[in-house]
């Protein structure tokens, strides 16, 4: 009887309790569906306090993608205290990012990113406002086509640098090789010239693994929906239990590599000596007539560093991993490319044109294999109402690429890895995010609007020279007892795949004797 009366207490406790959560929760939802009496895209109602963000902890891009095919090209979450809507439909995007671009150009702060690690600099990370013009005008001196071919010989230089590496690497076919260090490093090697006039010779070189190691940390740090910190700000507080004092170690990380590069460039030109031509030479000339602090220019420095290795580099290594189960596909590119180039030579930059396979390889491990499937939200800073759904001012903004690269209408079998989707596909990454047809476009890798990825043209040659290379000197197979991981990556933010090693035989006698080995 006791024991009864006991259980009927609990029963009714445990009842209240459960009610009262409900009716926070439905309350909670309720009050989020709304803002300034408006209804907003309707949406995941979350859980108090966090929001959606417990179910944005792995693979983002699959709950992302699972609440756009239930609530819609256009929709509404909270995470914390920040709402955000993401955007997947190539239409909506244009309408929004592109036409309403003086809307939705500038960048939320965040915490971790913005004002911890790149201390509100860094061109990627900063707000629509002066500072950011001045930052990526300056930078985009070092990005533009005349640039580019400039830098020509430098980008032939490290891809024949990177086949004869992966050649040596390789013992000529005889033992399996991981690429990925080397893929890595022919990127890291094009930034390094062109931000600060120096390479390195081997992925031996102590930068290679520096940076290496901030790039990995940074895509750790700073995913757009990975850290806590950025929407629960009483978190903050405990730095240690967070990822605050790390984002602290990685800016000093940044300051010191970056930092150390530029003044010693700033003391060779103090001293008379001849320093090459590159973008911290340039900063630091421009210094007081731009008004540019240390910090500034480390930071745009930086930005070229954390925008322009790891992502190029992805692409290669995923090209890497994924065409060795393809063979077919390798021969007929080799077929496409021994027409055009020949044996006597590796591929340069002219011959693309001339290469519709190719160019479609690339483009569809573009598509697959995104390196940023959440690339870098916009924010919004006016209220404006799209379709009768209210997007209040301050609102985060995500492309939700991967939906729109897995749309079955657009891509038929979307999981299929299929090149000659792209086969009549003709147009320049940068011809192509201008169409005025946004559903013609290729990818939507590099975002879209007025913060675009600046480095278009410099990642399309140097990932046209480095993929034409590879299959121009190599057969790429699997090892078989090694299966190949395409569904796993690294980092919570950048994809790259997971550690892999092939086997890359050199396709005949020639390539020897044209790397000159
Ligand atoms: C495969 C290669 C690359 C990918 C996938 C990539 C992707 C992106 C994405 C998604 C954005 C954000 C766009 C948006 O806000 O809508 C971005 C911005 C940016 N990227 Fe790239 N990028 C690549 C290569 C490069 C290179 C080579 C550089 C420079 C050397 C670079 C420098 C930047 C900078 C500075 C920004 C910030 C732009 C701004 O906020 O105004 N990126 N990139």
């Amino acid at each position: 009887m006791v024991s009864t009366v006991h259980d009927i207490g609990t029963f009714t406790a445990l009842s209240t309790l459960v009610a009262t959560v409900f009716a926070l929760l439905k309350a909670f939802s309720y009050v989020r569906q709304s803002v300034k009496g408006q209804k907003l895209p309707p949406g995941p109602a979350g859980v108090p306090f966090l929001g959606s963000l417990p179910f944005l902890t792995h693979y983002p891009e699959m709950a992302l993608d699972k609440w756009a095919k239930k609530f819609g090209p256009l929709y509404s979450m909270w995470l914390g205290n920040q709402l955000f809507v993401v955007v997947s439909d190539p239409q909506v995007v244009k309408d929004l990012v592109i036409t309403n671009g003086s809307i939705f150009s500038s960048r939320k702060e965040m915490y971790m990113k913005s004002k911890i690690i790149f201390v509100r600099r860094g061109i990627t990370a900063t707000p629509y406002d002066e500072t950011w013009r001045k930052h990526r005008r300056l930078a985009a001196q070092f990005l533009g086509n005349k640039q580019i071919s400039n830098y020509m010989p430098g980008l032939m230089l490290e891809v024949t640098d990177m086949l004869k590496a992966l050649y040596s690497g390789g013992k000529a076919g005889e033992v399996p090789v991981n690429p990925q260090p080397h893929a890595g490093r022919t990127s890291l090697n094009n930034i390094l010239t062109i931000a600060f006039g120096t390479r390195t010779d081997s992925i031996d070189h102590p930068l290679v693994g520096h940076w290496l190691k901030h790039s990995r940390e940074f895509m750790n740090c700073t995913g757009p929906v990975s850290n806590v910190v950025d929407f629960v700000p009483f978190l903050r507080n405990f730095p240690n239990w967070t990822m605050v004092n790390r984002g602290k170690r990685l800016h000093q990380g940044l300051v010191d590599t970056c930092g150390g590069l530029i003044s010693d460039i700033d003391r060779r030109m103090k001293a008379g000596e001849e320093v090459p031509e590159c973008m911290a030479k340039f900063l630091l000339s421009v210094k007081e007539q731009e008004q540019l602090d240390d910090l500034d220019i480390i930071f745009i420095c930086c930005a070229f560093m954390i925008g322009g290795v790891e992502t190029t580099a992805a692409i290669k290594q995923w090209f890497l991993a994924h065409i060795p189960a393809f063979p077919e596909m390798q021969r007929r590119a080799q077929a496409e490319i021994d027409q055009v180039v020949g044996r006597d030579r590796v591929p340069v930059a002219a011959d693309e044109k001339s290469l519709p396979f190719t160019r479609a390889i690339i483009k569809e491990i573009e598509r697959v294999h995104n390196p940023f499937w959440l690339g870098t939200p916009h924010k919004s800073t006016e209220d404006f109402t799209y379709q009768g759904q209210f997007i209040p001012k301050g609102t985060v903004v995500i492309i939700n690429a991967y939906t729109m690269h897995m749309d079955p209408k657009r891509y038929p079998e979307p999981e299929k890895f299929n090149p000659d989707r792209y086969i009549n596909d003709h147009y320049t990454n940068t011809e192509s995010a201008n169409l005025a047809d946004p559903y013609q476009r290729d990818h939507w890798m590099f975002g879209a609007g007025r913060r675009i990825c600046p480095g278009i043209p410099l990642a399309e040659q140097e990932i046209f020279l480095a993929i034409a290379g590879l299959l121009w000197a190599f057969n790429m197979e699997q090892l078989p007892n090694e299966p190949i991981d395409l569904t796993e990556y690294d980092g919570l933010s950048g994809r790259s795949p997971v550690p892999f090693r092939i086997k890359m035989t050199p396709r005949d006698g020639r390539v020897k004797e044209v790397l000159a080995l």
